[in-house]
């Protein structure tokens, strides 16, 4: 059906002149390379061309000096070594269109590429496109559980089906692997950062070696996150203290039998002291200490660690922004050279809007992979439709400053500020056992947009959009322009009925996609809405400055001007860096409090202009895909309702002041808004 075939439909292309002319250039697929991924390119290309121009197009074995069709070409030459690994062209020469790329998987990139300008009906008179990878490891990271549960999942249950593998197949890992390789993704960490130790044992090896065996023609290669403690907890070791030669050689050795299994595994991911989880710290020893044993264990085979920075300790007069960078800033220069620390986009926890991590430019010395969350755990979970290109965007555009201006996150990422090359940028994967992969048909544009900027961080978020839609939904110029213009604006609307004017960490505990702004207690203070939003009779936000926490000395000066005078910081970061009073006029014109209480109107309000729209497009839809769209607009005008009775109810006890006009108090009380919240909690 429509959602389980995503952005990889190749329906015939019924404008009949554009079928032609392209049929006249697709007649044949030859390539003179014979491994696995080029024989994927070639099949690939074959089923696409042959669904879009309604004939089947042969492999040729033999070119004989054909013209009028389609050569792959694996090539060392001045040309290709122009390109980074992976990059590819695609040009007209003589009455051939030529793929060609020094490796296999830059012809298989390239061909995904060249399908996708017959897709969205792009000419291809004259074909000449040249494009690389900017980053060289592009992964999902899978939080996927031994027995079928994913945290923070909202499409079911996970993909991978341990008890069956390795002899069951599922053709949905195939699916899989051809959707990631077809916008670039060439890196999978198959389970939870939570990780169970099971995954380091003899039977779970040959199932990882059966998913990694799938996923290798597509050019994926395959990783595991590891829990620290799995010396003790499977190698009967005394404890695992990564000093301790015992614990070591435990590692060496489980590693060895990785890579015997698998020869090209991509290494480790490692959530250490955080959130529980067991880490060097455990032993006094650093973060760099636990990250290096394990580079050191997979150096012979080329492997590497990602080591991630998500730490943070309880101290309720602290500030959370700050502890990540207190743990690792000092650390900078001190990891091996096959170690890259991961560090989420924002310096709390993937919230709706958070300012770029501090992290970003501080640590010129050590590759800083970047962590998207692309699974909605913040963003209404699998009913709010959030096209989230606009909010990786928005980080990967911030100007760190760390290398005079200029000094983007996405270019510490993409290793030119600091000269790296070895460079990842990961997304928590929103996929699962739902058909439609990601419970939110329209959720599946993230999963896209996330490899195309991972590839290349400069296409803009509407242009991703454009190419989503019509190869996903409609081609009809209208329906497109239309759903285009919803999706840009989606972020925004659920920011402004959920955490306007950088309000962060008010939802519940519980319930990631509902309010709990009263929340005063919880198993650490710096998990409560109140250590956050910081309301009092005076006013709201959490002050950073210096006269704060002073989270915003941890920026570059540049950074510290636009950020740190509550008159010129930009609304949208304002409550992030600053204690506001209520009847502070904004830069809108406005009163803190009217702007404020404001915002949650006007979402719920564009929440309806959504809805209004997306009936607009009713015709141009698939049927199911439609109907099911429309539910989940509906229940997201439902929250949104909950967001805004929640919060400006709340709030205005602080306050004191009436609901500005037009919009009028909400119908139902407080008390009633906290009964709701709390009987979705119940257990
Ligand atoms: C995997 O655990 C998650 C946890 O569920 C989630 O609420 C938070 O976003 O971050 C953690 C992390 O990123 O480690």
């Amino acid at each position: 059906d429509d959602g389980y075939r995503l952005w990889l439909k190749f329906d015939l292309i019924t404008n009949i002149q554009q079928r032609n002319s392209y049929t006249q250039k697709c007649q044949f697929i030859y390539s003179d390379n014979q491994e696995a991924i080029t024989k994927t390119a070639q099949k690939e290309l074959q089923a696409g061309l042959s669904g879009l121009l309604g004939k089947k197009i042969l492999i040729l074995t033999n070119l004989a000096g054909k013209k009028g069709g389609i050569i792959l070409q694996v090539i060392q030459n001045e040309q290709t070594n122009q390109l980074a690994e992976d990059g590819f062209s695609i040009r007209e020469e003589n009455q051939n269109i030529v793929i060609r790329s020094r490796t296999a998987s830059g012809v298989l990139y390239g061909s995904f590429a060249f399908l996708r300008q017959l897709q969205s009906g792009s000419s291809i008179a004259q074909i000449n496109i040249t494009d690389s990878p900017k980053i060289k490891y592009r992964m999902l990271n899978h939080w996927d559980n031994p027995l079928g549960t994913i945290e923070r999942g909202y499409a079911g249950s996970s993909l991978w089906k341990w008890y069956e593998l390795p002899e069951v197949i599922d053709q949905r890992y195939i699916d899989y692997a051809r959707a990631n390789a077809s916008i670039g993704i060439n890196a999978v960490v198959l389970n939870n950062v939570n990780a169970s130790a099971r995954f380091l044992t003899k039977e779970y090896i040959v199932k990882v070696k059966a998913l990694a065996d799938v996923f290798r023609p597509y050019g994926i290669k395959v990783f595991l996150s590891l829990n620290f403690a799995a010396p003790k907890l499977l190698g009967g070791a005394k404890n695992s203290d990564p000093m301790a030669p015992e614990v070591r050689n435990w590692w060496k050795n489980v590693t060895k039998e990785i890579y015997a299994a698998i020869p090209d595994f991509g290494g480790y991911l490692v959530k250490a002291n955080s959130e529980g989880e067991p880490g060097p710290q455990d032993f006094g020893r650093t973060h760099a200490d636990g990250a290096n044993m394990l580079a050191q264990a997979v150096a012979p085979y080329k492997g590497i660690v990602i080591w991630r920075a998500f730490v943070y300790a309880a101290d309720p007069k602290g500030d959370r922004f700050k502890e990540a960078y207190k743990d690792f800033k000092p650390l900078d220069g001190t990891f091996a050279s096959n170690v890259l620390v991961q560090v989420k986009n924002g310096p709390i926890d993937f919230q709706s809007r958070e300012p770029f991590h501090p992290l970003f430019g501080a640590m010129p010395k050590t590759p800083l992979a970047m962590e998207f969350q692309l699974t909605q755990e913040y963003l209404g979970f699998s009913t709010n439709l959030v096209y989230e290109a606009p909010l990786f965007k928005e980080c990967l555009d911030s100007d760190t400053y760390s290398n005079g201006k200029g000094s983007t996150v996405a270019k510490i990422v993409d290793g030119s500020v600091d000269n790296h090359s070895l460079t990842a940028i990961a997304g928590v994967a929103n996929t699962g056992s739902d058909r439609n992969w990601t419970g939110h048909l329209m959720s599946q544009a993230n999963w896209y947009a996330f490899g195309r900027l991972a590839w290349n961080h400069s296409l803009s978020s509407e242009q991703i959009a454009s190419e989503w839609i019509k190869m996903s939904l409609t081609q009809e110029p209208k329906a497109v322009a239309t759903i285009q213009d919803l999706m840009m604006k989606s972020r925004e609307i659920y920011v402004d009925f959920t955490t306007p004017l950088g309000l962060h960490h008010v939802m519940g505990q519980n319930i990631h996609f509902g309010p709990e702004p009263w929340l005063e207690r919880s198993a650490r203070p710096d998990w409560t809405a109140i250590y956050y939003h910081r309301a009092d009779s005076v006013g709201l936000g959490f002050d950073r400055t210096s006269k704060g926490s002073n989270a915003l000395g941890l920026y570059a000066k540049e950074v510290q001007t636009q950020w740190g005078n509550p008159d010129t910081c930009p609304l949208p970061y304002l409550l992030w860096f600053h204690h506001v009073s209520w009847n502070q006029k904004l830069s809108s014109g406005k009163t803190l409090w009217n702007e404020f209480s404001s915002r949650y109107y006007e979402g719920v309000q564009s929440v309806e202009w959504m809805q209004k729209q997306w009936n607009y497009v009713q015709s141009s839809i698939d049927p199911q895909i439609f109907a099911d769209v429309t539910g989940r607009l509906a229940a997201q005008h439902r929250e949104a309702l909950n967001w805004r009775d929640a919060c400006v109810l709340y709030f205005q006890q602080y306050s004191k002041q009436a609901i500005p006009a037009p919009y009028q108090a909400p119908s139902r009380t407080l008390d009633e808004m906290k009964e709701i919240v709390r009987i979705y909690q119940l257990k």
